[in-house]
């Protein structure tokens, strides 16, 4: 099965290097990518294959009429980009596996784009699939072959969890949480260095106690049966540190603020899907 990315961006690098590290051949990625300077930079940094336009960088299927799961095309440009390369695409598709990574745009819609082309696969993956500690949403509508699906979860799960949605308008949620959700710990990790360094720290003692705060807190809530807000309550002691920054956070209202701002994500991915649909 050959890959081809359609965009070499933020998230197919991450894609890519994970599948990379999982052991899958550099010579069977291609990564097709108009900009002269990220292509070259693509090349020498994975040894994949690389081309500047869809004519060039696409395999046909051939060897595919027994309906095996072909080549696999994921498209990895930006959302506003999509409708562009699909013009371009339409002509060239031939059983190839379509995996769409872009935010807020509906299978729906790709087909359309893609003149009534089904074989679809819609996704939202994450950028911690660089380390192969991603997870990513699939969801395949009825006209996907259970082959089809396998295959879309192959290559996912090459770099971290999967998890299906029978319904496509949850993929707004998951873009919401885990999506966008690392860009909201990282946020959340500047905001504990900062804050470190403010009481004294050094730059490097403040990521230290920072980062590794963060991995012992998710290993213990991955590992325990317990929900975190009792976790959080062994770490409050009464009359104690913690309670006076929980205290702290919760006159603030920080909580609410968080769901308030991931609501808004989940607004946005549907509104993006509202305009593309127009198009
Ligand atoms: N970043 C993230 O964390 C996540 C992103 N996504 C989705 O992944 C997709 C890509 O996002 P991201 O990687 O951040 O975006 P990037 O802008 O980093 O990557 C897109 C790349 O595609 C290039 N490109 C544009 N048009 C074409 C074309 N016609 N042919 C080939 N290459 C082209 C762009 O070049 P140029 O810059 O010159 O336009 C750019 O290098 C988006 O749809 C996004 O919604 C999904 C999950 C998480
Ligand atoms: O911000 C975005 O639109 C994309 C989708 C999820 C993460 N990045």
């Amino acid at each position: 099965m050959k890959i081809t990315f359609i965009g070499g961006g933020n998230m197919a690098c991450a894609l890519i290097s994970g599948l990379l590290k999982q052991g899958y051949a550099a010579d069977q990625i291609c990564v097709i990518e108009i900009n002269d300077e990220s292509r070259i930079r693509i090349s020498e940094r994975f040894g994949v294959l690389t081309a500047a336009d869809l004519a060039n960088g696409i395999t046909p299927c051939p060897s595919d009429k027994a309906g095996g799961a072909g080549n696999v095309i994921v498209l990895s440009v930006k959302p506003q980009q999509l409708h562009a390369v699909a013009q371009q695409l339409k002509g060239i598709l031939d059983q190839h596996l379509v995996i769409s990574i872009a935010a807020g745009i509906r299978t729906t819609d790709i087909m359309r784009w893609l003149d009534g082309y089904r074989r679809v696969i819609r996704t939202m993956p994450n950028t911690p699939s660089l380390v192969g500690a991603g997870v990513t949403g699939l969801y395949a509508s009825s006209n996907a072959s259970a082959q089809d699906r396998q295959a879309a979860e192959l290559i996912m799960q090459a770099v971290g969890a999967v998890l299906w949605v029978e319904d496509e308008e949850m993929l707004h949620a998951v873009t919401a949480i885990s999506g966008s959700g690392p860009a909201y710990v990282f946020y959340f990790i500047e905001s504990l260095q900062q804050a470190g360094m403010e009481l004294g720290l050094t730059a490097n003692e403040a990521r230290q106690l920072t980062l590794q705060t963060f991995c012992g807190a998710v290993k213990l809530a991955n590992e325990s049966s317990e929900d975190a807000a009792v976790l959080r309550a062994r770490v409050t002691s009464a009359g104690g540190t913690t309670q006076q920054a929980i205290q702290s956070m919760d006159m603030n209202e920080v909580k609410s603020k968080i769901i308030a701002a991931i609501n808004a994500a989940n607004v946005r991915s549907r509104e993006m899907s509202d305009e593309f649909s127009k198009l």
